[in-house]
């Protein structure tokens, strides 16, 4: 199954229901029953709807797990969905969280039984559909009503169907529905034929889109994002529907299956033992994998740093006391802050030997544990490059995790590629960085504002190597980056959760047009920007026009370097992403002017997102999502 780190990511605290404080009765409650999720072995379908606590403390929770999620996975992600919960809602009594494998929710009111619409969040491709709007809604919504009726005739252990159709004229269309086993058939219908209306008047001809909603999951679109369906163990008889909780503790609408007999439980001992000997024996390979693989990509790094610059020491102490960095900011002074990003502050520095340091204190709840995060930043530190911000150490004291970087000056390139003057020479410069940093490893969240420029305006990559270091912390850095930058992101891991090396290569490509436009593309609501700038550089390539996409303030480059950088981006930004370049073959399209570029087909057009607000005011992991999806 997919790795933790790739895929959709969306939450929302409820601030409505109260708040509770850590350590309080809610807040253990709470804890106990999110870990006594993984105990109820006699759960075997991917549904757990369990309450813990008395009266007002009460918890009451439901975790669904996607109907292609096996037992052991299933348990890993809502572990890891649980997790980033506790952190990204710290203290509401409400809060639910959806991700591509499962769904999260908690709440100090009773969930079960009931069929819950709102809050939905519906996230669409932004690519159109090519042809007859009418004919792909037809299709569509034959696929979807059908699948619908599947899902809906699930029993209360799964409500959850798939399936494929091909319309003419247009490519594969898949689709996928998904109900809270708990609801009734009808509810089930319902709340899938809602959503179903609602894209449709949201999003009509867009090529695909998720609805998610507390109850439902709705999803269509060209690519293929489920395995396959779990099998359900026929000899499993499904729960009672929806008892109400017990007023005691702990109950679960299955314990009735508690009791299976010897057989029963040896299936179950098998169905875990087995894949967790799997994913061990997988883990031990990609170990092996990592241990054979990662120093040579290191050596190579390490090649091309000695090539050019001074041999570079490793500090043995990185460590840094916290009065040291408190002091060096003058007390974490708001005047000294740089910004925030999605890993928490950042404040500038100087030490007391005259340097001058970015401290960013990453937000407090990582989970992580001491020894992790402190072998992660000696990883981190190590992968010093030219072209890389330097790490210069971290701060590890009770809960306050900082990490000590080189200051870079300049700000980062987003503020020089829209902030007036600009070259193509230090935007070349900042390409063929990116081309050789991407090449070494996945980085996943390029964007201009992570391009720092140093005092000549040589660019440096910054947060390379925290997509490790927040491992554990990392549903609120995915959420922030997955939510919060949609527009870089290729439409295939930002809706369906499949990244790769390509889905770099198309962040790159929106970079790349974004620096020769001048035209920016962040924020989701600006998403027709998004549309603007592909479909812009498209439909000017395509008509022989390109030179009116160009920022007329670029003004150092030929315009054949120019029109250059617009093939290359296209060729990134491709749909198809099998023909994207690799970064390696874009380094060598940077450099050799000679070489002849591939002709670009249709880009690929990212995604946006809507939101119901209705009548409560919720916390969104987003700031930026502020365009109440009109019912
Ligand atoms: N080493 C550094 N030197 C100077 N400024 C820095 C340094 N690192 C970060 N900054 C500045 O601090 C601010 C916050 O940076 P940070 O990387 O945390 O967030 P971001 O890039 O805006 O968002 P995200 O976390 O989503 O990448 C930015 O304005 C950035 O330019």
């Amino acid at each position: 199954q997919g790795t933790i780190d790739s895929d959709l990511s969306v939450h929302i605290c409820d601030n409505t229901r109260g708040n509770y404080t850590i350590n309080s009765t809610y807040h253990n409650n709470l804890n106990t029953l999110f870990s006594s999720f993984s105990s109820h072995t006699e759960i075997n379908y991917g549904f757990y709807n369990l309450s813990y606590g008395q009266g007002t403390d009460k918890v009451y929770a439901i975790g669904l797990c996607t109907g292609d999620e096996n037992l052991v996975d299933c348990i890993e992600w809502l572990k890891f969905a649980r997790d980033g919960l506790t952190q990204l809602c710290p203290n509401q009594k409400e809060a639910i969280h959806w991700r591509r494998q499962c769904l999260i929710r908690y709440s100090n009111r009773s969930i079960f039984g009931t069929v819950q619409n709102e809050p939905m969040r519906i996230l669409y491709l932004m690519k159109k559909v090519t042809g007859s709007v009418d004919q792909f809604n037809a299709v569509v919504e034959s696929l979807m009503t059908n699948l619908t009726r599947k899902a809906a005739s699930g029993d209360s252990r799964r409500k959850y169907a798939t399936g494929t159709t091909f319309a003419p004229n247009f490519q594969n269309i898949n689709g996928q529905t998904q109900c809270t086993p708990d609801l009734s058939s009808e509810e089930c219908t319902n709340c899938l034929m809602e959503s179903m209306a609602s894209i449709t008047q949201c999003c009509s001809g867009h090529a695909g889109g998720i609805v998610l909603k507390p109850s439902c999951r709705f999803t269509f679109g060209p690519l293929t994002y489920y395995g396959p369906t779990q099998r359900l163990d026929p000899d499993s008889p499904p729960p009672a529907m929806a008892p109400p909780p017990s007023p005691s503790t702990n109950k679960t609408s299955s314990q009735s299956q508690a009791s299976a007999g010897k057989s029963k439980t040896a299936r179950t001992i098998i169905a875990i033992t087995v894949p967790v000997a799997s994913v061990v024996l997988a883990l031990g390979l990609f170990c092996i994998f990592l241990a054979v693989r990662k120093p040579t990509k290191k050596s190579e790094i390490k090649r091309e740093e000695d090539s050019h610059e001074d041999e570079i020491t490793i500090d043995e102490s990185l460590q840094f006391n916290f009065d040291t960095i408190r002091v060096a900011t003058n007390e974490f002074d708001d005047s000294n802050k740089l910004g925030e990003g999605g890993f928490g502050a950042v404040y500038s520095g100087r030490l007391s030997n005259g340097q001058v340091i970015a401290v960013k204190r990453l937000s407090r709840d990582s989970g992580q544990g001491d020894m992790e995060f402190k072998s992660e930043v000696l990883l981190m530190a190590k992968l010093q490059h030219r072209n890389l911000v330097r790490l210069l150490g971290f701060c590890l004291e009770g809960r306050e995790r900082l990490l000590v970087y080189e200051y870079v000056p300049n700000k980062s390139l987003d503020c020089f590629i829209f902030g007036g003057t600009k070259s193509l020479k230090v935007s070349l410069e900042a390409f063929s960085t990116s081309t050789r940093i991407l090449d070494y490893e996945l980085y996943r969240d390029l964007k201009a504002s992570n391009i720092l420029l140093d005092e000549e305006m040589h660019p440096k990559i910054s947060d390379f190597g925290m997509a490790r270091l927040v491992q554990v912390d990392q549903t609120q850095a995915y959420t922030n980056k997955i939510v919060g930058t949609y527009g870089y992101m290729a439409p295939e891991y930002a809706i369906y959760g499949q990244f790769s090396a390509k889905s770099d290569v198309f962040s790159f490509g929106v970079l790349v047009l974004e620096i020769v436009s001048g035209q920016k593309n962040t924020g989701i609501c600006r998403g027709e920007n998004v549309e603007d700038l592909l479909n812009l550089a498209w439909r000017n390539w395509k008509n022989g026009t390109a030179t009116n996409i160009v920022d007329p303030s670029l003004n150092d480059g030929s315009q054949n370097e120019i029109m250059r950088c617009i093939h290359i981006a296209l060729l990134c930004v491709q749909e198809n992403v099998a023909k994207r370049p690799t970064m390696a073959s874009i380094a060598l399209m940077f450099n050799g002017n000679s070489l002849t570029l591939p002709v670009p087909s249709e880009p690929a057009f990212g995604v946006d997102s809507k939101s119901t607000n209705k009548s409560i005011e919720y916390s969104v992991d987003d700031s930026s999502i502020t365009e109440p999806y009109p019912r």
